[in-house]
Order: structure tokens, then sequence, then C-alpha cells
């Protein structure tokens, strides 16, 4: 009897894990309301696959794949999916916000109360977002033109020191960012020009976002290891936002409160907006908007204009096209030595290389996931239920074809000055779009706007291994690597083209 009920037991063992896993398999495969959405078999069963693939580090030609394979609408995890139907895109992104940040973020958000970028209460967002707007608004931005010119005098001064010789611009694109966006934000810089390299900060924030970009997918696993933190210690890249960077924005966000400064910065706008606002906006929250500024708006800042100046060096003709813009300009007394914003603004085929060096190389490589408000939506002909997350991906949005052409895959700027451009500004992706759209967008194409003719009049630009194509590593963001430049100062900035 007894030995009957072992085999039984050791039966059991075996038939019940069994048949459970093969209900949850038949339910997410036929039973399930995503059921019928296509993608990886894997992918339906669990969020793992998601995980493996974002390790990876391209996800972002991965989703390009994915979608060419399965078509617009594409099931990533068993309750997550992938977009690129233009209407629906529309519908997730919309102005008002209805659709929430999605849990992916809350890794991002750690403890912090506010955060603007990772905060998902939609309420919250709009009343923090309503109190810094302003430091952000288009009319700010010629108080901030200062900054950016002595950065740009900085980083000359250091390309004259290299005249002539292979100079890693990947590396100094991000150096540039970071000191500029510190001179923004606090009227001071880190000081990684000067250095000619960083203090460490950028493997660090490499670090953030390379574990947070895949553990947002499995947000249970950074709760669970918070717990044990104090008995196992750190084991994520992602507590690395508590670190140095936040550190700098605690002390010259106190050196700044009695420090005067030669024209309104953003901390001194946001410490104006807390003075006011004491308890909707706290000190602490004028703090956490520094430290999201530089870590939101430098890499990406420096992703994009390495994509710009990378694609106009590989396309020659573009080059050119752009050289003899400036040539013209500053021909027409219409282009200063040192480009002034309003003058940029102006140069059609300069703005039209800033979007399509934006376009064909986003600097966020992961879809940006919302969450589907109550009631359910329909999405490109499928009734996608309540509480499923949807996301969209600029790097497959960007491939658009029926947007940008049958050439979409091709870096051509002057698509941008085409009539019919108004779709391609419309789904133009690399900001995000709707509620959540990136409120430094304007303080980075004053950056772009004056960098690139900058470079483009004062030296004579080639690419220092013409045969070698640059690398790219999607960790959160793009980064490019590999990728060398000879500058050689030009004698006459009237630029001969
Ligand atoms: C070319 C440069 C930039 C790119 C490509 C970029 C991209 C983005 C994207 C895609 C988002 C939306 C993220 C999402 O929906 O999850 C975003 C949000 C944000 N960006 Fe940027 N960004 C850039 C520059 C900047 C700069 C210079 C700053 C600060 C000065 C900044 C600050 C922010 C902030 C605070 C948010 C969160 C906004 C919110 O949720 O209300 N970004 N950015």
């Amino acid at each position: 009897m007894l030995a009957y009920i072992h085999t039984l037991q050791s039966e059991y063992f075996y038939i019940l894990p069994t048949i459970a896993t093969l209900t949850y398999v038949l339910y997410q495969r036929f039973f399930s309301p995503l059921s019928k959405i296509p993608g990886p078999f894997l992918a339906s069963l669990t969020s793992w696959w998601l995980v493996f693939a974002i390790r990876r580090h391209d996800i972002n030609r991965r989703m390009q794949r994915l979608h060419q394979k399965y078509g617009p609408i594409v099931r990533i995890t068993p309750d997550e999916i992938s977009v690129a139907d233009l209407s629906a895109i529309r519908k997730i992104y919309s102005s008002h916000g209805s659709w929430a940040k999605s849990n992916y973020y809350s890794v991002f958000q750690g403890t912090r109360k506010h955060d603007i970028f990772a905060g998902r209460d939609v309420k919250v967002h709009a009343q923090q977002r309503k109190m810094v707007a302003r430091a952000y608004a288009m009319e700010t931005l010629k108080e901030l033109e200062v900054y950016v010119d002595k950065m740009l005098n900085v980083f000359k001064r250091k390309m004259d020191e290299n005249a002539g010789q292979s100079v890693d611009m990947a590396r100094w694109m991000q150096l540039f960012a970071f000191d500029t966006i510190g001179e923004i934000t606090w009227s001071t810089n880190f000081g990684f020009m000067e250095a000619s390299k960083d203090d460490g900060t950028f493997s660090t924030i490499r670090a953030v976002g390379s574990s947070g970009s895949w553990l947002g997918v499995v947000p249970w696993l950074y709760k669970t290891h918070q717990f044990l933190q104090p008995v196992i210690g750190n084991w994520l890249g992602i507590n690395g936002r508590h670190g140095g960077l936040r550190d700098f924005a605690i002390r010259e966000t106190a050196a700044r409160k009695n420090r005067p400064v030669e024209k309104p910065d953003i901390v001194g706008r946001m410490l104006d907006t807390s003075k006011k606002n004491p308890e909707e906006f706290t000190y602490t929250d004028v703090i956490s908007m520094a430290t999201s500024n530089v870590a939101a708006g430098s890499d990406t800042t420096a992703i994009s204009l390495r994509s710009i100046i990378y694609h106009l060096l590989q396309n020659p003709e573009t080059k050119r096209k752009l050289i003899e813009e400036i040539a013209e300009f500053r021909r027409k007394g219409q282009l200063s030595n040192s480009p002034r914003y309003t003058e940029a603004q102006k140069m059609p085929y300069l703005q039209a290389a800033i979007y399509e060096g934006m376009r064909v190389h986003p600097a966020v490589g992961v879809n940006l996931p919302r969450v589907v408000p109550p009631g359910g939506a329909h999405l490109a002909g499928h009734y996608i239920p309540s509480g499923t997350v949807a996301g969209v991906n600029a790097w497959v949005v960007h491939q658009n074809e029926e947007v940008y052409g049958a050439d979409a895959k091709e870096f051509r700027p002057d698509r941008w000055l085409e009539e019919g451009s108004g779709d391609m500004h419309r789904f133009f992706f690399s900001f995000g779009a709707g509620s959540r759209a990136c409120i430094g967008r304007n303080i980075s194409l004053l950056e772009m706007s004056k960098l690139i003719p900058t470079i483009f009049l004062n030296y004579e630009v080639e690419l220092a291994n013409p045969t070698e194509e640059w690398k790219e590593d999607c960790s959160f963001f793009v980064q490019q690597s590999n990728f060398y430049v000879r500058m050689t100062p030009r004698s006459d900035t009237a630029v001969d083209s």
C-alpha cells in the first residue's frame, strides 16, 4: 500500500506541473486576449524572452526585424505589445496623457517621490511638469545661449590643440554634451572637456541605463533585490542613479543658491518656483529635476550630435551641401563666426541635417511603454484590453516608408525640405510624443544648431578611418563608438566649399 502511494505521489510530481504548464501555454496561445497578436512563440509565454533580447544590446535593431516579420503590432511579452501602426501611435501618445507610463519606469524612479521622467501618476506628473515648464520654454533659450557659447569656446580650443590628429569624436561629443548641460543647469560645468576625460560618470550612467533597460520588464525582480539588499549587497547597476551624479546635483544646487549668475539658468528658475510653491515643488524636487536634466539631456544630445556628424561625413554630398549653405549665409552676413541660434534656425539644410541625423539614429533604443487605460482600446484592428502594456520604438517608426519614403533607410536630409514633410514631423519620435514628450527638446536643438555649424565653419573635417563603420550598443540609449575624425582649422572662416 505504502509503495502504491509512493508511486502515485511521484506520478503527481510530474503530472501536475505538466498539466499546469500545458494549460498555461494553451491559454497564452489560444485564449488570452492577446493570443491573436503575432510574435515570437517564447515571447507569448514569458517576459524573459524580452529580458534576454534587451540584454543582447541590440533591441533597437531586433524591433525593426520583428515588425518587418510580423507587421504593425507584435506581442513581445505575455501582456505587452509593440506597435508601429500610425493611427495607434497617435492614440497611445496623446497630449492629454490618459495612457500612463507602465511599471517599466518604476525601476528608474526607485524610492524618489517625484521623478518627472519616470513618475507614473498622470496627475502628479502634469502638476510637476507645469511647475518646471517655463524653465524649458522657447523664450528661455536666449538666456541659455551664453552657456552654450562658453562651452563651444572650450571645445574649439581643445580641437585646435588636436588639429590634424585623429580625435575620438564619440568621446568628445559626450564630453561636450555633459559640460554644456552642466552649464545650462547650474551655470557651472563638470570640467570634462578641460580634463579631456570624465570622472567615471559616463560608465555609471551607462550601467544605470543598461541595467534599467531589462530590469523594467521584470520590476518584481528589482523590488525583491531591494528588499534583500541589506543581506546580499548591491547587484544592480540601476542603483548607481543614487551615486555621483546626484551628489554633484546636491552640491551644485546648494552652491548655486548663493552664487549670482550672468543669466538665469535652469536651477535658478526652479529655485524661484520652489520658493513660490514650497509644498508642490520642494527643494528635493529641484535636485531630482537637475539630476534628471543631466541623465536625460547629455547622452541623448551626444548621440544625436554624433549621428549628424558621422552621417554627413559618410555622405560627402550632404556635407558639401551643408558647407555651401554655411558659405552662403556667411557671404550674406547672416551667420556669425560664433553662430547664433536665431541664425541657425533660418538655415534650412542645417535643420534638415539635424532632424535626419536624429531620425536615422534615435538616441533611445527601447520601446516607450504605456498602459492601456480602462475600457481598453482598438489598435491596428485588434481589441486590446485595459492594463495591457503598449509601446512604440523610434527605430521602427522612423523606417516607415509610408511616412519617410522608399529610401527611409538612407541618410538624406533633403527629404525634410520636400513638400509634404508634415507627416514626417508628426511621426518624428526621437523626442517621444504626447504629454510625456521630451521637455528638453528646445535645449538640445539649441546645442545642436550651434555646434554643427561651428564645426563645419571652423574646420575641415574628415573621417580618420573612412573604411571603418562605427559600433552601436543599445543599453537603453543607443551609444556609438569607433568614430574618429581629423579636424583641421580652416584659414578662412568665410568657408570655401
Ligand atoms: C537630442 C536630445 C534628446 C533626446 C533624443 C531626448 C529624448 C527624450 C525622449 C524620447 C523622452 C521621452 C521618454 C519617454 O517617453 O519615456 C524624453 C523625455 C525627457 N527628456 Fe529628453 N531628450 C533629449 C534631450 C533632453 C535635454 C537636453 C533635457 C534636459 C535639459 C531632457 C530632459 C528630459 C526630461 C526631463 C524628460 C521627461 C519628460 C516628461 O516625462 O515629462 N532631454 N527625452
